[in-house]
């Protein structure tokens, strides 16, 4: 009797340890289909999304990045998710891995937004669909040619933006500082007003941007109106190559729908036009000049050294024009500066591995999401001295540029996934900024200081800050 009882004991602590082990292999193997990175410190379980990291992720993920490294495996809610902060990791994953990681994650967000992944950031890497709409991207829009093709519009705009300011000045009332033409300046008014969508008068930022032109010519197409303002460009434009290319579907290589043609001039158009939508507002040429503003109003001497560059350079020509860019080299160091101590895209867009491989001797599976924190790197006291403070002068003589060969500076990205509109964008914001530094003196409203200027940013693909710069503008005198 004693004996049936120890082999039945037995029997039941053998089925139990059975069990434990079978429970034991079947959790693992659940987290191993997803990720094989090996359990260590630097294995971080997060609950939910990168929101729950604290408001500001990319701020959180330094704090951890110090303590874990610059190689972080976070478990967000189920997906592993690997997050780099640093120029070398950074540079592995995005050149020397550079076929394996340049998928992008496909999200329920992002293909809603995106007819189905259908974009150019959005699409997966491998498919002839991405490599066939980048290289027509390249030749339509974003090569040196057409960049150069739209200068007139550019500075058409400029122009807008300008008069724009002038009849703010002169309407504005009276405040404190009644000796001077004076305006509270709003974000629209000064950096994004050129970018907007302005609730009173649409069409000139209707024509700001080519892309944005393209949407018209739709609209004007679809409908046949005839608007005075929006005049056809006689030269062809992105949309006449991507409605041939509909037709000629044939040398693509793939059949080119109405649905592909608008996700691509959605997202162009939201990258240069819209906030508050999708992607959490993508202007990213106007938060880049916002982000210059309000760094220059915080420091005047900056401000005036740049102010008095430009107008020394431009002298008493009145305007800025594209050509006289290349001059404004204390200029182009300002913006570079903005960029690195702005990183607006703070993560890059997310990438994705294709296959499984091996990342500083770890095991990485297919499938496993990468984010690049750009803005850490840009901020790193490791690579920067003084790396929170706004100094233009650090660029100067230096060979680091932001055009993706330099990984402790990549606010565009790098290699295969790299920001195509970065010519356009800076372009862009140089003739902007140019203009309103060689037409105003900019000054803070009256019982403001400096330190008073909120830099708190919200969270999004693309930073924006929480409160929109307030400024007044003087007309400089010799313009007036
Ligand atoms: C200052 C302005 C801009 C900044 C800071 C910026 C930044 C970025 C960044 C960080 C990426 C992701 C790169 C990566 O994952 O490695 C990106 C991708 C992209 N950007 Fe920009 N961008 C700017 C302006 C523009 C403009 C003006 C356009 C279009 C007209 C544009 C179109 C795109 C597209 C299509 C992609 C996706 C590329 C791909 O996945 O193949 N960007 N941008």
């Amino acid at each position: 009797m004693d004996d049936m009882l120890d082999y039945q004991s037995i029997a039941i602590m053998l089925l139990f340890a059975i069990i434990t082990l079978l429970l034991v292999m079947v959790f693992n193997s659940g987290l191993r289909s997803r990720s094989k990175l090996p359990p260590g410190p630097w294995r971080i379980p997060v609950i939910g999304n990168l929101h729950h990291l604290g408001e500001l992720p990319h701020r959180s993920l330094r704090c951890l990045a110090e303590k874990y490294g610059p190689l972080m495996h976070l478990q967000l809610g189920q997906i592993p998710t690997i997050v780099v902060s640093s120029p070398e990791v950074a540079s592995e994953i995005m050149k020397t891995h550079d076929l394996e990681f340049c998928n992008r994650p496909s999200t329920p967000v992002f293909k809603k937004f995106s007819y189905n992944g259908s974009d150019i950031a959005i699409s997966k890497y491998g498919e002839h669909y991405w490599r066939q709409m980048r290289r027509l991207g390249i030749l339509e829009i974003f090569s040196t040619k057409k960049v150069q093709s739209f200068r007139n519009v550019r500075e058409d705009e400029v122009h807008v933006l300008n008069q724009s300011i002038i009849r703010s000045c002169t309407q504005a009332p009276q405040t404190e500082h009644n000796e001077i033409y004076s305006a509270s300046v709003d974000e629209r008014a000064t950096t994004s007003c050129f970018f907007d969508i302005h609730e009173t008068t649409p069409e000139p930022i209707l024509k700001a941007i080519p892309v944005v032109l393209f949407l018209c010519i739709a609209v004007w197409r679809r409908t046949g109106s005839n608007e005075p303002g929006l005049s056809l460009d006689k030269e062809e434009d992105f949309l006449d190559v991507l409605l041939k290319s509909q037709k000629d579907s044939a040398n693509l290589g793939f059949s080119l729908t109405r649905d592909h043609i608008k996700a691509i001039l959605m997202l162009i158009y939201l990258v240069l036009a819209l906030r508050n939508i999708f992607l959490d507002g993508t202007d990213t040429s106007a938060a880049t000049l916002e982000r210059a503003m309000t760094e220059l109003m915080r420091c005047p001497s900056t401000m005036k050294k740049v102010q008095d560059k430009v107008l020394g350079i431009i002298g008493n020509k009145g305007n800025v024009e594209e050509n006289d860019l290349q001059q404004l080299q204390y200029l182009k160091l300002v913006i570079c500066e903005t960029l690195r101590l702005h990183c607006i895209v703070p993560f890059l867009l997310p990438r994705e591995s294709s296959k499984d491989c091996k990342v500083f001797g770890y095991d990485i599976s297919k499938n496993t999401r990468f984010l690049v924190n750009a803005w850490a790197i840009a901020r790193d006291p490791k690579l920067w001295e003084n790396p929170e403070v706004f100094m233009p002068g650090r660029f100067e003589g230096s060979t680091i540029n932001y055009k993706g060969q330099h990984f402790e500076f990549i606010p565009f990205g790098a290699i295969r996934r790299m920001c195509p509109g970065m010519q356009l964008g800076i372009v862009t914001v140089e003739i902007a900024l140019a203009n309103i530094l060689y037409h105003f003196n900019w000054g803070l409203p009256f019982r403001m200081c400096y330190e008073d200027i909120d830099m708190t940013e919200i969270f999004g693909v693309v930073l924006h800050k929480k409160s929109p710069v307030c400024l007044e503008a003087k007309p400089v005198s010799f313009l007036v």
